[in-house]
């Protein structure tokens, strides 16, 4: 699992290493330079640009590229230093200019693309988690110019701590694109969430020493997490003590979607799946799927709305669902039909795609695909209810959690069904988790769940035949057990 913490979080744990002379910097830089050094060394080799420029701002993010700077330079590689602000880390400043570091002032270079261009390999220290609100002038009219200048070049970015711009906020866009960052403590938000964390490239965290502690403010859930929490079936067990689930899903316009939803619940192990939707499509399912139950009864957790249009009976099947007190997965059509926090009712899940999360706030798609954090925590407040933002990337929100993402996915995964196919795993996985709550265990928060089945449903394109190509989301449900099945190996 891989987490983030706020800058804040970050600072207050550096703090008492600062206190106690702990050269944080010197090992910030040192591992900045030895890094550099190797990208020299890689470019030297492949005949192409190797000069270094250390781009450096006033802080002690251009500290570390200062001190950076005097390592490479005591390496022998002569980098070059361009100081963007007017005071500079002044024994960073002294220390690169003690080892021969040729250094530049911004006010003295007319055209600032031009001068980098000239450089394969710039460390990008303008700024690093000190950046207080977005980017204001001069420095966000530099990052502009110098990130288009490197989209023109083949220029190699290393960023220091983060890519200038980036810092806890995972909306930010304007920063240098770093082909690899090196960030210190510990990820910030901004490094781990879209759209920010598209522009880190390859991340390694150099912890220097400092332990976090407390909530992070997110975290990515991977395969061993799904392997080290999805629940398990005992010699005890009943088909109560599994989990059952309640699926409505599929409509005469959209039977597929309940063929999908209600074969991918099956593939995720519960104990049983009641099929509770249209009779048009209960007919369809319970040919291939005898094992399906359409009688109603107890269910510990319901989805509804995958293939659907919504309209009165959905709306009345979700507060029926929401009045049982259970987890309740909202999906496409039930989404038209959710209102303002009920109160009084079991947790609601919700699934949109961005498009969906769009028109279900009122706001533009555009917009939603710039921040799907904002969005999504937005929908996580008005319908008090978990938010499984659907894009690119899988973000989860929950009131007082952190945020939920998990590993980039693979992006055949859009395809037609594969919504309907994470519905029902979601909604079998929710249940499974309750049965365990009602047996007196501790269960992860709902966004944890939920997160867990993102990444089963993930996982499960891997056990396609036709993998890593596209995919089919029939091929897709029946991946759900199997990679469920290899979580359990020894
Ligand atoms: N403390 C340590 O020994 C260690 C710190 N690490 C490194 O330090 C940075 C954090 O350094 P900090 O000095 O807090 O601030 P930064 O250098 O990240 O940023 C300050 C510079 O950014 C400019 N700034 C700030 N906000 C904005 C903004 N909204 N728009 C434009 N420019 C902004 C600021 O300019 P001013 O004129 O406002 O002064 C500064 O130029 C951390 O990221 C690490 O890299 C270590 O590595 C660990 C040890
Ligand atoms: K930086």
């Amino acid at each position: 699992m891989r987490t983030a913490y706020t800058s804040e979080a970050i600072r207050t744990a550096e703090a008492p290493l600062l206190a106690d002379g702990v050269p944080l910097m010197r090992r910030a830089a040192r591992a900045i330079a030895e890094r550099a050094a190797a990208v020299v060394s890689e470019r030297r080799a492949a005949g192409v640009n190797a000069e270094v420029l250390v781009l450096v701002g006033g802080g002690n993010n251009g500290g570390d590229g200062l001190w950076a700077a005097y390592e490479l330079a005591d390496f022998g590689l002569a980098p070059r230093v361009l100081l963007a602000h007017e005071h500079p880390h002044a024994e960073g400043l002294a220390a690169a200019r003690g080892a021969g570091v040729k250094i530049d002032q911004l006010a003295d270079v007319d055209d600032v693309a031009a001068y980098a261009g000239r450089f394969g390999i710039w460390l990008d220290a303008l700024a690093g988690i000190g950046l207080s609100g977005p980017l204001s002038e001069p420095l966000a009219g530099l990052i502009d110019a110098l990130a288009a200048e490197r989209e023109r070049a083949e220029t190699f970015v290393l960023a220091v701590d983060c890519p200038s711009g980036l810092s806890d906020d995972p909306g930010a866009s304007l920063a240098i694109r770093a082909d690899e960052t090196i960030t210190f403590a510990a990820l910030t938000p901004a490094l781990l969430l879209p759209p920010a964390c598209r522009l880190i490239g390859r991340v390694r965290v150099e912890n220097l020493g400092i332990e976090l502690v407390g909530a992070p403010a997110a975290i990515e859930l991977g395969a061993v997490e799904l392997r080290a929490s999805f629940p398990r079936a005992r010699h005890l067990d009943h088909k109560y003590t599994r989990g059952v689930v309640g699926i409505d899903a599929g409509s005469e316009t959209y039977p597929g979607a309940g063929l999908l939803a209600t074969r991918a619940a099956l593939a995720a192990g519960p104990g049983m799946v009641r099929f509770l939707g249209e009779e048009g499509v209960a007919r369809l399912i319970i040919p291939a799927m005898p094992e399906v139950v359409t009688a109603p009864g107890r269910i510990q957790a319901a989805l509804i709305g995958s293939g659907t249009e919504g309209g009165p009976r959905i709306a009345a099947a979700l507060a029926d669902f929401l009045a049982r007190d259970i987890p309740v997965v909202a999906d496409a059509g039930a989404l038209t039909c959710v209102s303002e926090a009920a109160r009084d009712r079991g947790a609601l899940i919700l699934t949109p795609h961005l498009g969906e999360l769009a028109t279900l706030l009122g706001c533009e798609r555009a917009d939603v695909e710039a921040d799907p954090v904002r969005y999504a925590r937005q929908a996580a407040e008005r319908f008090d209810a978990v938010v499984v933002a659907k894009g690119p990337e899988t973000v989860i929100v929950e009131a007082s959690e952190p945020i939920v993402t998990i590993p980039p996915a693979s992006p055949y995964l859009a395809t037609a069904g594969s919504g309907d196919v994470l519905a029902g795993v979601l909604a079998a996985t929710l249940a499974q988790f309750a049965a365990r709550a009602e047996a007196g265990e501790t269960v992860p928060a709902l966004s944890y769940q939920a997160g867990i089945a993102a990444q089963l449903h993930a996982s499960a394109v891997a056990h396609c035949p036709s993998a890593p190509g596209p995919i089919r989301a029939l091929d897709l449900a029946a991946g759900i057990a199997l990679a469920l099945g290899a979580t359990m190996e020894p």
